[in-house]
């Protein structure tokens, strides 16, 4: 059933719920459990949008007669490149960009792992037939695309101790590593240390980048996918952000905690067809970078941030406009601020977008230069959003009454002082709640961390950055200037 419905999408959750803890006790039910009901209503919500006639042409695209997902698209032009980025940031503003892994980051995902599936056939694990990683990865693409599956991922071993490697530990199984083979697949124990949106389907499990073994093989490498109510699988959720507030008072926590779960893999069969890599510590630490799929989830990320700027710029403006403070230089100052940070990360999609070639496996592909500063430049500045509301809020994003406290005994003196130059009180409280819920609650707060480490941590990532940029014909530039040797040109002196 492909390109699905919100009520499909709940039907099938109800029916297979994934197997998540919270406070000490099983969610039966993710579509009705009080931390849970909203977001799985919000994912319906972004699923019922690729089927609003107005939207159906952007969020699906039709193949062989079935229409399925935009972000599930092999792009093959330029132009399968500008409406993939359309659709994500069409899916993006639906959370105002504070879903950070709403599923078509995943669906860029596994399209760019299926698409470059060959790069799986040289594992050297592979070849007694079943054990074929290259099909099956191509056919688990096909799989998600077919049924519009939600997938949620898990890359990082647990924090225990970042001096040693994942066999040093104190277990060997305190990171995921690979217990035995059986006829049936491979035996996996051990924990996974963040999977945002448990709220999901299936699990997609790689290793990241980072994955430091000192030998060629290692039971740590391992790449696989599972359904995330598989026996022995479980997500231990942290503390909720939704604590069942009405949407108005948190506009956002209580509409789209999209959850991060530690996980924890008890002897967990995976069959041999949803295996994808194993063992090859070097094959395992380029699987991203080789088959494209970090290019492709960082254009869903691009887009998505674009969105998320341009929340940010809109709630500043309306509070300036709001409190008429329009008019001070260094308000002005500080909008403008987000206004630069926007136009940058326009660019980028822009940039990547126009840079786009078609890789080895035939997928126009997003430019890697535009992507890798974007991915770069986000965490290090994002810091500034919440703070620069803060600036502008000023005692206004914390002075906050309730949609209760408005309908109580106080309501008449509420809207009386706290209504807005342009705006009732009401109008004015909802605003501010927004801009708390984006800069300053729980919800807020992890944003914050969010946007720091999402993609990977940021001192690493400017390394792989310094490692990877061709920063030759730049040295050779200065260089060559340094060696020019012509003279500098004598001014004649006239008497
Ligand atoms: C809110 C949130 C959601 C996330 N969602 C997901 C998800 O859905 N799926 C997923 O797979 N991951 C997810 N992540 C994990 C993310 O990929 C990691 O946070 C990131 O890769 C950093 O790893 P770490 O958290 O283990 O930090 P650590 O590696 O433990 O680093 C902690 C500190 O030590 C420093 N450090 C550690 N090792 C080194 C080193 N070798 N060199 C230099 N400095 C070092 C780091 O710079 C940092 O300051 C999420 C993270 C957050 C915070
Ligand atoms: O490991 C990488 O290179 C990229 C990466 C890091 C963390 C993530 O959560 C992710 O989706 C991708």
């Amino acid at each position: 059933m492909p390109a699905i419905t919100g009520q499909e999408f709940l039907d099938r959750l109800r029916q297979n719920p994934p197997t998540l803890y919270i406070d000490g006790q099983r969610v039966e039910d993710p579509t009705t459990h009080l931390a849970t009901r909203n977001m799985a209503h919000s994912l319906a919500g972004l699923y019922d949008l690729q089927n609003q006639p107005d939207l159906r042409d952007v969020l699906t695209y039709e193949e062989n007669g079935q229409r399925y997902a935009t972000s599930f698209m092999v792009p093959r032009t330029k132009e399968d490149l500008a409406k993939l980025g359309e659709s994500h940031r069409i899916r993006a503003n639906f959370s105002l960009g504070f879903l950070g892994r709403a599923p078509d980051y995943m669906n860029a995902n596994v399209m760019a792992a299926g698409m470059g599936a060959d790069y799986f056939a040289s594992c050297t694990a592979s070849g007694e037939g079943k054990r074929d990683f290259a099909a099956n990865m191509r056919r688990y693409y096909e799989f998600v695309r077919n049924n519009d599956l939600c997938l949620t991922h898990a890359l990082t071993n647990p924090q225990v101790n970042r001096a040693k490697m994942a066999s040093e530990m104190p277990d060997p199984y305190i990171a995921l590593g690979v217990v035995e083979e059986t006829e049936e697949g491979v035996i996996v124990r051990g924990a996974r240390m963040m999977a945002t949106l448990p709220i999901a389907d299936e699990i997609l499990v790689f290793p990241s980048t980072v994955l430091k073994e000192n030998a060629d093989k290692s039971r740590y490498a391992m790449g696989f996918a599972l359904p995330c109510n598989a026996p022995g699988l479980s997500f231990q959720c942290r503390e909720p952000f939704d604590v069942g507030r009405d949407p108005e008072d948190h506009p956002l926590g209580s509409r789209f905690d999209e959850q991060d779960a530690f996980v924890i893999f008890d002897d967990v069969l995976v069959p041999w067809e949803r295996v994808f890599l194993l063992y090859d510590v070097e094959l395992a630490n380029k699987a991203y970078a080789a088959t494209d799929a970090v290019l492709h989830m960082a254009y869903q990320v691009v887009n998505l941030k674009v969105a998320k700027t341009e929340a940010f710029l809109g709630t500043a403006q309306s509070i300036v406009n709001a409190i008429g403070s329009g008019q001070f230089q260094h308000v002005q100052s500080k909008v403008a601020e987000i206004i630069v940070m926007l136009e940058i990360m326009k660019a980028l999609e822009v940039a990547a977008r126009d840079g786009a070639t078609l890789n080895k496996y035939g997928v126009m592909t997003p430019a890697r230069g535009p992507l890798d500063a974007a991915r770069n430049y986000y965490p290090a500045v994002y810091a500034r959003l919440p703070e620069l509301l803060q600036y502008l809020g000023a005692s206004g994003i914390i002075m906050m009454p309730s949609k209760a406290d408005r309908e109580g005994p106080l309501g008449p003196q509420i809207a009386k002082y706290l209504q807005a130059g342009n705006a009732t009180a009401e109008e004015r409280l909802k605003l501010f709640r927004l801009a708390w819920d984006m800069s300053m609650s729980s919800f807020g707060g992890r944003q914050s961390l969010y946007e720091k480490f999402f993609f990977g941590d940021p001192v690493r990532m400017h390394s792989a950055l310094y490692e990877v940029y061709n920063k030759g014909p730049y040295v050779d530039r200065i260089q060559a200037f340094l060696n020019r040797s012509e003279k500098p040109q004598q001014e004649e002196v006239t008497a």
